[in-house]
Parts: structure tokens; sequence; C-alpha cells
């Protein structure tokens, strides 16, 4: 008998192995094309850290030092237990444009022109709508720097793993040596905390703006998983970029890869087209936002 999948409407609808070959084509279309954007630029240019300014070099010293379990937990505590803001995703993104990223050593664009250069250029590809979004809202996390945060470190920046051994395929690794947790004995090996094969929705990343948007799209919008992955681990590039923690990944994980790396060449690449006008733009992305998110949200 075919498989079948529960609707909401209470009935069953049965899935053919054509049905699933189409999506699969389709899924598999998406993210093959990836590579289009990206062709004509010179990658050499970007995330040079070696030669980067004193201030994304003095960013990472400090996130590296004070991200410790001890923190990740107290902040994950903090988020579920307050109220930040109500409010659309539009004046999101205009409340984030005064935030310059001290971390980021490829654009001095306000952050509403970056999140404009994304979507565009993955409109521009013949993306999804809702990859167009992703694109839109994904650094929106960001208000985390207006809602109490403790600085920039706890914000911006790549992500890693926090409870077992910081890898070396994290930029400037040697600044990890004043993190305390690199001399706890059981954070400091290479399983740490963890189970290999876990999963990394069971580990816990250095708290930032992914993490934290994530949750605040989980629950209040209709992206597919795929596109909340994209949000989740877009700054993960010691695993995205650099295969580091391939211990800790299951299936799901394979999958969210995938789509991850399908996701970065827009954000990354996209810093040095020209400046969007977010004023022309407006009504397209009004238009999309609404149909993946209510009129105001919880922050
Ligand atoms: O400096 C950048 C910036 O903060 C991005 O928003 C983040 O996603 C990147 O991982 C990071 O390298
Ligand atoms: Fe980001
Ligand atoms: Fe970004």
């Amino acid at each position: 008998m075919a498989p079948t999948c529960a609707m909401r409407d209470g009935h069953n609808l049965e899935i053919t192995s054509d049905a699933v070959d189409t999506v699969n084509a389709i899924k598999g279309k998406i993210w093959d094309a990836a590579s289009e954007f990206d062709a004509g630029k010179d990658k050499s240019k970007f995330r040079q850290y070696v030669d980067a300014c004193d201030r994304v070099k003095a960013f990472y010293a400090e996130q590296h030092a004070k991200q410790t379990v001890e923190y990740n937990i107290k902040v994950r505590v903090e988020f579920r237990n307050k109220k930040r803001a109500r409010m659309s995703v539009w004046d999101a993104m205009e409340m984030l444009d005064t935030l310059v990223d001290e971390s980021d050593p490829d654009t001095d664009l306000s952050q509403i022109e970056h999140l404009l250069q994304t979507a565009e250029a993955i409109r521009r590809d013949g993306k999804p709508e809702w990859m167009q979004v992703v694109g839109l809202t994904h650094d929106l996390g960001k208000l985390l720097h207006f809602f109490g945060s403790e600085g920039q470190w706890d914000v911006v920046g790549d992500t890693f793993v926090v409870g077992c051994k910081f890898s070396d395929k994290n930029i400037y690794p040697e600044t990890f040596a004043a993190n305390p947790d690199s001399y706890d004995p059981i954070y400091s090996t290479e399983n740490g905390v963890y189970k290999p094969g876990c999963g990394l929705d069971n580990v816990m990343l250095s708290w930032g703006h992914d993490e934290y948007l994530y949750h605040v799209f989980k629950t209040q919008s209709t992206l597919p998983e795929e596109g909340l992955a994209m949000i989740r681990y877009h700054s993960f590039y010691p695993w995205h970029r650099e295969g580091a923690y391939a211990h800790l990944m299951d299936s799901r994980d394979h999958k969210y890869l995938a789509a991850v790396r399908a996701f970065n060449p827009y954000d990354l690449y996209s810093k040095s087209d020209s400046p969007p006008k977010p004023s022309e733009l407006k009504p397209y992305y009004q238009k999309l936002i609404s149909k993946f998110f209510p009129e105001e949200l919880d922050w």
C-alpha cells in the first residue's frame, strides 16, 4: 500500500512514488541552480580575517572568551522568560537599520540594505518566494542588540558549538585560550557533553542572532523547515563551510546542510552588489512578508 499523509482536514492523502519523485526533483533544482549567482564573484575578496581590521579582531577575541556553557544556559533561560517587543517584520528591519556589525569585514552598509541585497540576489535567480523571504529576514535576530544584549559579542559573528572542544576550523581559533571552557575536563573533549550523531538540534550553538530568530520564526511564520535551517545555521561557518562538527550531525542535518550551503552565497557575495533602494522595494517585499507572517510578531 502506498504511504499516506494526514491532511489538516482529516483525510489521508496518498503519496505515490511519482509525487515523491516530482517533489525531490523540484527540490534538487532549487539547490543545484544555487551556484548561478556567485559565478562572477571574486570569492578571495570575502572573509579575509588575517587582514581584517582591529575592530573585527577585537570583536572575536571578546566573543570567543565570553561564550561559555554557563553564559549560554543563562541567556536561553532569560530569553524564554522575557517579553521584548511586538511589531511587524518591516518595522523590525527599519529598527535594525542603525546597527553596524562589528564582526563583518565585508560590508559597512546598513542592515536593511544587506537584507535587501540578499533577497534581491535570491529573487534574481528565480528562487521560491519563501527563500526570498529568508534572505530578507535572516539577520533580523540582530535586534537582540536593542533588547538588552551584553554587547555585540552575543549577537553577531560566526557561531560555534559550546560544550565540547572548540574546533580549529573556527576563525581565530587561538583566541579560545581565553575561554575558561577550554580547560574544563568535559567541555574540552571531542564530544564534550554530547553523544556522537545526536543531531545539531540537540547541540548548543554559541548564542546570537541565528538561534534567536529561529525561535521567533519557528512558531510565528509559515516558512518551511529548510528556510528555518538557513536562518538557524547561516553563521555556522565552521560547519557549513569547513566541515567541522560532522560527528554531531544526524541524518536530518545533512538535508539542512545542503539548504544552508545553497543560501550562503546570497548572504555573503551579495555584499558587493550595488546598494538597493528600500523605498522602491518596499511594496514588493511587504506583499511577500504578508504571505509568511502575521501582521505583527512577538520578538
Ligand atoms: O560578520 C558576519 C555577520 O555578523 C553575519 O550576520 C553572520 O551571519 C556571519 O556569520 C558573520 O561572519
Ligand atoms: Fe547573519
Ligand atoms: Fe547576513
